[in-house]
């Protein structure tokens, strides 16, 4: 069985919830369908109903390219075919097809999402938005590094995922590689450990596959600052790319000239590029990027009124992830209740929005939001009595957060964990206690988490 058929149950689920089907939908569409086949990068799915391809195609090929994308970590092309029609000889032949950008973007740690056409020009970032378009027309020969700053949840990642995309769109052949600092950082800790043990081809396997890039991305450079040895390691990597004439690209919350512990080679390194800010939307943006949300997620067939989505610009202003996650939660909220959308419904999705971080305080609530974003994984799936290791470890690392971070008994960590036993919650901060002084790279990254809660 392959990854796509393992996980389709999860995948139709998703679907369904993200796309808000109603039953009698999910039922008639998506629950007959089959997976037929999985090659490098297409899954074919069995359409039964001959009929009904078109109108699936339309409605749920993308969709279904999403889903598959998060829940299988990897990108697929997706093709419908119907189970009474289909030559296999044909169908072998459209496997055959060379490698593809889907291949090549899943590669580059790309989010399907992120692209320049879903991405919303303002005021705000479009001097950021051009020169990101500069450097993806034109990689290594305009603006070399192009350094983009701005605050949490402004569109840093989502820029510098969509000049990967258009890149290898354009030139699929090229070596583009995006990773957050903390990936960065991991990996050389690993290869210096390695090292260490007597394993030198470690550090030369780093070296080379950081070195061998054509395009290399680094986002949230801020939580390498301040570690000498990544700093080092860093500032080489950069000097040999620089040098061969390849591009860089880095994002950080602060300007090269504010962060305070960067050496000053790397600061002038970073400065001698081109330096682009992007600041906090003004309302004609928040609403264009509400709009928009709304048109991708299909959430137009929820009739949100105007006034519900200029009360949302109106109030949440400082972070776009917020501002989304506004939308999610005035649908969620509907969906719940079965309440009109109107204003109050609205008052009541924006209750808990976080304020602007300089003042926030840590809470259970936030540490829950900022570790599901940190690993991409939801806050439901947190609460929920699932084992496997890549929501158990996080959900004991909001447990350890939980509890070293604010006042918080085990009990109520307990409750907010979808009502676990204060024993289990004990068990859960002595584990992550133990495996942070066992694993530098489990350390560094409960490290840059805790940055993310408390950035002063
Ligand atoms: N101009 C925009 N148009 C459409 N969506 C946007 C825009 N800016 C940000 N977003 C959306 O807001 C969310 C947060 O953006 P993103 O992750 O890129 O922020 P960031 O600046 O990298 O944040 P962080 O500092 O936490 O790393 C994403 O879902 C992104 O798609």
């Amino acid at each position: 069985m392959n990854i796509v058929e393992e996980n389709w149950e999860e995948i139709i689920q998703k679907l369904k919830i993200e796309h808000s089907l109603t039953d009698v939908s999910f039922k008639t569409w998506i629950l007959p369908l089959r997976v037929y086949k999985v090659t490098s990068n297409t899954v074919y799915i069995l359409v039964n109903l001959k009929a009904s391809i078109d109108y699936i195609k339309n409605k749920y090929l993308l969709p279904f390219q999403v889903c598959i994308a998060e829940v299988v970590g990897k990108e697929y092309e997706v093709k419908f075919i119907a189970e009474n029609e289909f030559d296999p000889k044909d169908f072998e032949d459209k496997t055959a097809t060379p490698k593809s950008k889907v291949t090549v973007s899943q590669a580059a740690n790309l989010n399907p999402k992120y692209t320049f056409d879903t991405f919303v020009v303002g005021g705000n970032n479009n001097f950021a938005h051009a020169a990101s378009l500069a450097v993806a027309e034109s990689p290594g020969e305009v603006y070399n590094p192009l350094f983009l700053y701005g605050g949490v949840g402004l569109g840093k990642t989502h820029l510098m995922h969509s000049i990967a995309h258009f890149i290898l769109e354009n030139e699929p052949e090229k070596k583009v590689l995006y990773v957050t600092s903390e990936t960065f950082t991991n990996e050389l800790i690993e290869a210096i450990k390695n090292g260490k043990t007597g394993n030198e081809s470690a550090m030369t396997a780093f070296r080379e596959k950081y070195r061998s890039i054509d395009v290399l991305l680094i986002d949230d450079i801020q939580f390498i600052i301040g570690k000498e040895s990544t700093q080092e390691e860093f500032f080489h990597t950069f000097n040999h790319l620089h040098i061969s004439g390849k591009q860089i690209i880095i994002s950080s919350d602060k300007p090269p000239k504010d962060i305070e512990t960067l050496e000053a080679r790397l600061r002038s390194r970073f400065e001698c590029g081109l330096v682009a800010d992007i600041s906090s939307p003004d309302y004609e943006t928040r609403m264009a990027i509400l709009r928009k949300k709304e048109e991708l997620d299909g959430l137009d067939k929820y009739n949100i009124p105007d006034a519900v989505m200029q009360y949302i610009a109106s109030n949440v202003k400082s972070n776009i992830r917020e501002l989304e996650g506004s939308l999610n939660k005035l649908i969620a909220l509907y969906k719940l209740k079965n309440a009109p959308i109107d204003i109050n419904l609205a008052a009541e999705a924006l209750k808990d929005i976080v304020s602007p971080n300089e003042n926030r305080q840590v809470t259970p609530e936030l540490i829950l939001d900022v570790v599901s974003e940190h690993f991409n994984i939801s806050i439901a799936d947190l609460k929920s009595g699932k084992r496997n290791a890549e929501i158990a470890i996080p959900r004991q690392i909001v447990m350890y957060l939980c509890r070293t971070m604010t006042d918080t008994p085990l009990k109520a960590i307990g409750l907010t964990l979808g009502g676990r036993d204060h024993s289990t919650i004990s068990h859960g901060v002595d584990k992550v206690t133990a495996d942070i002084k066992a694993s530098d790279t489990f350390s560094n990254t409960i490290d840059i988490i805790k940055k993310k809660l408390n950035p002063v």
